[in-house]
């Protein structure tokens, strides 16, 4: 979805208008005035953030470290001063939240590192398994469904990849084709939006368009997927479609540790052609300095669900070259937003 600009731009100055009319009175203590202030900062949020940011917010982020309290209670990427490197803010150091987490945790046993085991963090202890998430939510079938759903939500109001101004898809994908080839095949697609989004983005391309998900998803997307092959694939086994255009990987990869996905790279290269496959990975950047909050609440995420990380571009080329894959380019429409990858197997 959208944000309607006429809307959104008409509301926002409103909000605006009123907050600034009502600043006297906040530096006035005038009774209600704070509390006026505040509800309108409310609507201001609502008027402006998109689907996918409230799910954040509401989600995960103001939890972890973007509300302005949590956050500049236990630090940013944006305060460090050295590359990707949290820091702690002042905050953090007066409260000795560093010391108490000592306490409770047995973080000094693991230098402070992060959680690294996928089958041993934060969510297998709070739900009392030894399996990774995604195995987890295989077997329980309602849970997998509202996340199917829930990964749809969050796309809402997100820049795609293949909008105007993002990854050049004309230029970098659409040459050469035809309609009985396959042009991308997306790997773990979830419902199967980014192929919608592509082919309502660009109904000129020619080539098959092909879904790859475990069972319980490819049948939740049932016959909602007009013009789109649906197929049940395990990542972690050879890919079985040879030399499409482009394998795609959206949100697939930050799910995973560096040898689960190393496990789920080297079988896909296999597949593709030298100088005719694309794999196109979309995923976060995360930039060394001043990383947004989308991107840092993400990784406190990740942390959580799957003791992963998101990671930075130095990580993502040294993944991508272990599986013998170069990268040549990465497009990243502007701050806070995922970014397009593109790698193909390396000569
Ligand atoms: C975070 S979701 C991303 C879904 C979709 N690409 C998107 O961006 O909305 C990760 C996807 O990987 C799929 N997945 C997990 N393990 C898989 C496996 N072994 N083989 C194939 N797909 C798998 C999940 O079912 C899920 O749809």
């Amino acid at each position: 979805m959208a944000l309607s600009t006429d809307h959104s731009t008409r509301s926002v100055a409103d909000i605006l208008g009123a907050i600034a009319a009502s600043t006297e009175a906040v530096a006035q203590q005038k009774p209600g005035a704070r509390e006026k202030v505040l509800a309108l900062s409310h609507q201001l949020v609502s008027a402006l953030e998109t689907p996918s940011e409230t799910i954040q917010r509401m989600g995960w982020a103001e939890v972890f470290d973007s509300s302005p309290k949590a956050y500049n209670l236990m630090g940013s990427y944006a305060e460090s001063r050295q590359p990707a490197r949290f820091a702690a803010t002042q905050l953090a150091v007066d409260l000795n939240i560093f010391e108490k987490l000592e306490e409770t945790h047995d973080a000094p046993a693991t230098e402070y590192g992060n959680p690294g085991n996928i089958a041993d963090g934060p969510f297998q202890f709070a739900h009392k398994t030894q399996n990774p998430f995604f195995i987890w939510l295989a077997e329980h079938p309602g849970y997998g469904e509202q996340f199917n759903n829930y990964m749809s939500g969050y796309r809402q109001g997100k820049r795609s990849w293949c909008d105007e101004g993002f990854y050049p898809v004309m230029d970098r994908i659409g040459q050469g084709l035809n309609p009985e080839t396959p042009l991308l095949v997306d790997v773990g697609g979830g419902l199967g939006h980014d192929l919608l989004e592509l082919r309502t983005n660009h109904p000129e391309l020619s080539g098959r368009l092909i879904l790859q998900d475990q069972p319980d998803v490819i049948k939740q997307v049932g016959n909602a997927a007009e013009g789109i092959e649906l197929a049940v694939h395990d990542f972690f086994t050879p890919q079985p479609v040879k030399g499409a255009k482009a394998y795609y990987l959206h949100s697939v990869l930050h799910d995973w540790d560096d040898a689960s996905c190393l496990r789920i790279l080297n079988n896909i290269v296999p597949a593709m052609t030298p100088g005719h496959s694309k794999l196109l990975i979309n995923e976060n950047v995360v930039p060394d300095f001043g990383a947004a909050w989308p991107i840092t609440s993400m990784d406190w995420l990740m942390m959580a669900l799957g003791a992963v990380k998101e990671r930075t571009e130095r990580q993502w080329r040294g993944l991508l070259q272990q599986a013998g894959l170069e990268v040549k380019g990465i497009w990243t429409y502007e701050q806070g937003t995922e970014s397009l990858i593109e790698a193909e197997v390396a000569v």
